[in-house]
């Protein structure tokens, strides 16, 4: 007699129903209760069992690791999540200590979103995925961001921004400024990158096209489908890919003398590794990505929070005029004026402590890692085991807004705050690397073996653009007041800053300066 007849002959309905439903329930529970080793960090239950914590991530994106952390101030937790886990870092103690483990590495995450991000052949993303491949371009990336390939990335970077400003009229009424400002940044950035002959300096619409793919990069990472969710993303990124191509990698121009160190090399090696031409253009399309993405909202809001502030406009300019020199009259009647980019840090004191602050206030993204191997980390006072293949998140939201650090004005742009004197008290602030916070509690470039290679270009880009507006030019609403900072979306999990919220008015004025008309920005030769 077969099992099911002897169970039905010797059961009856409700007895089997309720065997089936204990079973059902044990494996529910087995499968989805989280077991940890008492070394590991507490975990963190959600309301909602299993998926709470998926809830919540998809409903408050980044604002989520805050909230957590204001209900439950954890150094570390792990949150249960379906049948797995994760592991959140809060104190910057340990942000610390997770930065300089070698077993912490974001590499499996870029590996995995690259394969999804750009259109790459399996063939040649399974060659980059190797270790004796990957990482020598990756050491690539980070060595031609560093002295004279950054140098003349920065002068590339400026120059072409210089360009534009020095063509703009006498006075100009702007639309959408986030826009237009958006605009300048992406075709200065990527002109940095690929050399002036690029597909973005020839065809002013491929900056939108570039951003209609950015936007929706997350259709791309997450799936399953972008071709079907997000069409007009999909058919952005297949004309920037077809016009990289055919403008910088079907005829070697990624060889011109002015593309960066680094497209030129990166695209040398997989060349010599034979990838094909659509291969190096999709990498490209990457690495561009990567670079735009942070570089230009993060200096929209630099802009904004900076021209909003009549008295901090007032002190920035006294600062910027010892940043340039009257160069030579020309044939025109124009006066050139150079602008000094070396040791800004030092000379510019304020300009460099606004851009912090922005950063603080604006940025919002997460850093991930993956634990590669068991890993323990310590603040000092108690140790955590990390175990091998999880996901751990460090938040920046939850530090750059703790009042704990940053004091009651936490939630102000407060463009000194980040300066080596109190100007109120004149005292000397104690200071750890770039913040007078513990280390790891600002972390807008990340840290580690993955801190950001394009900081230092990212920063003097921002810094010499906003010298030559300071000094260059007057910047209000169309009626003359003030501009006033819009509100901020709050990013998506897949993006680190937020973008003016729909509806805000984006329209502002510029004028040239009395006295500062005839001028034509140049970056001083160095
Ligand atoms: C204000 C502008 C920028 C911001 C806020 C920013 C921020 C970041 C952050 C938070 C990370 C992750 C670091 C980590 O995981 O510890 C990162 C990584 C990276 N950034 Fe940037 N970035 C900016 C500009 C740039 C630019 C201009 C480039 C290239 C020209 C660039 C290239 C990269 C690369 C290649 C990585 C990956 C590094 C790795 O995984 O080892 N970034 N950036």
């Amino acid at each position: 007699m077969a099992l099911s007849e002897v169970l039905r002959n010797s059961l009856d309905g409700f007895t089997l129903s309720l065997i089936l439903a204990l079973s059902v329930a044990a494996l529910f529970w087995r499968l989805f209760t989280l077991r940890l080793d008492p070394r590991e960090p507490a975990a963190l239950k959600p309301d909602v069992p299993v998926i709470g914590h998926i809830i919540g991530m998809l409903k408050e994106s980044h604002r989520y690791w805050a909230i957590l952390y204001k209900q439950n101030p954890m150094p570390a937790c792990t949150l249960p999540m379906l049948n797995g886990k994760m592991y959140i870092i809060n104190s910057p103690e340990l942000v610390s200590a997770a930065f300089k483990a070698r077993t912490l590495s974001f590499d499996p995450y870029l590996i995995k979103t690259l394969k999804h991000m750009i259109p790459i052949s399996n063939k040649a993303m399974d060659m980059f995925a190797k270790d004796d491949f990957f990482h020598p371009w990756v050491n690539i990336v980070y060595s031609k961001m560093t002295g004279t390939d950054l140098l003349k990335m920065n002068v590339n970077a400026l120059t072409d921004i210089y360009n534009n400003i020095n063509n703009l009229p006498q006075n100009m009424e702007i639309e959408d400024t986030f826009i237009w400002w958006r605009h300048l940044l992406t075709v200065a950035t990527i002109t940095t990158l690929l050399g002036r002959d690029n597909p973005w300096k020839k065809d002013r619409s491929m900056v939108a096209k570039f951003w209609e793919y950015e936007t929706s990069v997350h259709h791309f990472v997450v799936g399953p489908a972008p071709r079907v969710t997000a069409p007009a993303a999909y058919r952005a990124r297949a004309e920037m890919h077809k016009a990289l191509m055919q403008c910088n990698f079907e005829t070697r121009g990624y060889e011109a003398p002015d593309t960066s160190g680094m497209i030129k090399t990166t695209s040398k090696v997989e060349e010599e590794h034979g990838w094909s031409t659509s291969d190096k253009a999709a990498m490209a399309i990457g690495i561009l990505q990567g670079s735009v993405n942070n570089t230009v909202p993060i200096s929209y809001w630099y802009f904004m929070h900076i021209v909003s502030n009549p008295k901090l406009v007032k002190k920035l300019r006294v600062e910027a005029e010892h940043l340039v020199t009257a160069g030579q009259t020309l044939p025109n009647g124009k006066r050139e004026m150079l602008v000094d980019i070396r040791g800004l840090e030092e000379r510019a004191p304020l300009l460099v402590a606004a851009f912090r602050e922005n950063q603080r206030v604006v940025g919002v993204g997460v850093i991930n890692r993956w634990v590669l191997d068991d890993t323990v980390l310590s603040d000092g006072q108690r140790s955590y085991l990390l175990k091998k293949d999880t996901p751990l998140l460090m938040s920046s939201m939850v530090n750059h807004t703790l009042e704990a650090h940053w004091g009651e004005s936490v939630d102000e742009f407060d463009a000194e705050r980040f300066l080596r004197t109190d100007p109120r008290t004149g005292a000397e602030r104690e200071f750890h690397g770039d913040a007078p916070v513990p280390r790891g509690a600002f972390i807008p470039f990340g840290g580690g073996k993955h801190l950001c290679p394009g900081r230092s270009f990212a920063s003097a880009e921002n810094w010499g653009t906003m010298i030559a507006f300071l000094l260059g030019f007057d910047i209000t609403t169309p009626q003359g007041t003030p501009l006033v900072v819009p509100e901020r979306t709050m990013p998506l999990p897949t993006h680190g800053t937020g973008r003016p919220v729909a509806g805000s008015d984006l329209s502002s004025s510029f004028r040239r300066r009395k006295g500062w008309e005839n001028v034509v920005w140049k970056v001083a030769e160095l």
